[in-house]
């Protein structure tokens, strides 16, 4: 049965209906960034540019660095926009959008997110460079799927039982990043760890500025949480989102944070950009060389 209109949505030009894109404009390795200004600080290293688009907070650029055909779209801010993004880039490779039935052989995309994020670990400085190994879905998106062959439920139960998790809220689902991209773009320098999404920047991220919060002690917990040898390290708004579903649809997926805060010493970044731009010339040069 072909998906109906209502499912899956094209724009006349037949493009996909948030990104407005088509199969020809999207590369199979794809750079998420979270701001829509970060997308040209990403495309400025490129050798050629072929195609921009933009459609609300989701611009796409596709072109060439080096030898290497790249995507680079910005996500907007939150897992909502994970499952826009996703979804639709998964089905401009994986759907036949005339016959609107998914293809009999399907492609796996190569994922790299470059964000920001703040630190839990006092030892995890601002201005350094952390490797999602694992992303803790607390914001509810990935819960509308089936997550039971992809989710780690020894650390999901290991950290409801640490933090006392408020059963009000939405239950957490651990998920691994792409092996075979974290080889890649982890090195001696980078950080590592337990990567928690979060579905707010305040409240859900324990800031409290006029407003009193559930559990007050949270980002102490977070900090203080184990299991085996993974700790919480991080918090920001996708990883787990771009994890989970990645997973789900077959895809490979790291993200790689630039740390602009530092949650337990109180500490911002004096230059957030020099850390960005950094690790945006990292990530280029390590998929052109490796991926
Ligand atoms: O820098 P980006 O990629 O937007 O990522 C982080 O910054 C935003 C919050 O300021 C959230 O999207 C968070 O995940
Ligand atoms: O603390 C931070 C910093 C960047 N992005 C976040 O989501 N949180």
């Amino acid at each position: 049965m072909p998906i109906k209109e209502s499912e899956l949505i094209l724009n006349p030009d037949g493009s996909v209906y948030h990104l407005n894109l088509r199969p020809d404009n999207v590369a199979k390795t794809i750079i998420f960034v979270g701001d829509p200004d970060r997308v040209e600080k990403v495309t400025c290293h490129f050798d050629s540019i072929e195609f921009s688009t933009q459609k609300r907070e989701f611009k796409t650029q596709t072109g060439y660095y080096k030898t290497k055909r790249i995507t680079v779209i910005s996500t907007g801010i939150g897992s909502d926009n994970i499952d826009i993004v996703l979804n639709e880039l998964d089905a401009l490779f994986n759907i036949d959008l005339q016959t609107r039935k998914p293809k009999k052989e399907l492609t796996s995309l190569n994922i790299i997110r470059v964000g920001t994020s703040g630190s839990l670990q006092k030892e995890i400085p601002v201005n350094s460079v952390l490797v999602s190994e694992y992303g803790l879905d607390i914001n509810g998106t990935l819960q509308f799927y089936v997550t039971d062959k992809i989710s780690h439920s020894n650390i999901e139960n290991a950290f409801i039982n640490q933090t006392n998790w408020s059963k009000n809220k939405s239950n957490p689902l651990a998920i691994k990043s792409s092996e075979k991209l974290f080889k890649i773009f982890s090195n001696k320098n980078t950080y590592k760890g337990i990567t928690v999404t979060a579905n707010g920047f305040y409240g859900p991220q324990g800031r409290m500025l006029r407003l009193p919060i559930q559990d007050p002690e949270i980002n102490s917990k977070l900090e203080h949480f184990y299991f085996e040898n993974l700790k919480i390290t991080n918090l920001e708004m996708e990883t787990s989102g771009i994890y989970g579903l990645s997973a789900l649809l077959g895809h490979h997926a790291i993200s790689l944070n630039a740390i602009i805060a530092n949650r337990p010493s109180g500490t911002f970044s004096e230059n957030p950009s020099k850390v960005i731009e950094d690790l945006i010339l990292y990530a280029l040069n390590k998929i052109v060389e490796q991926i």
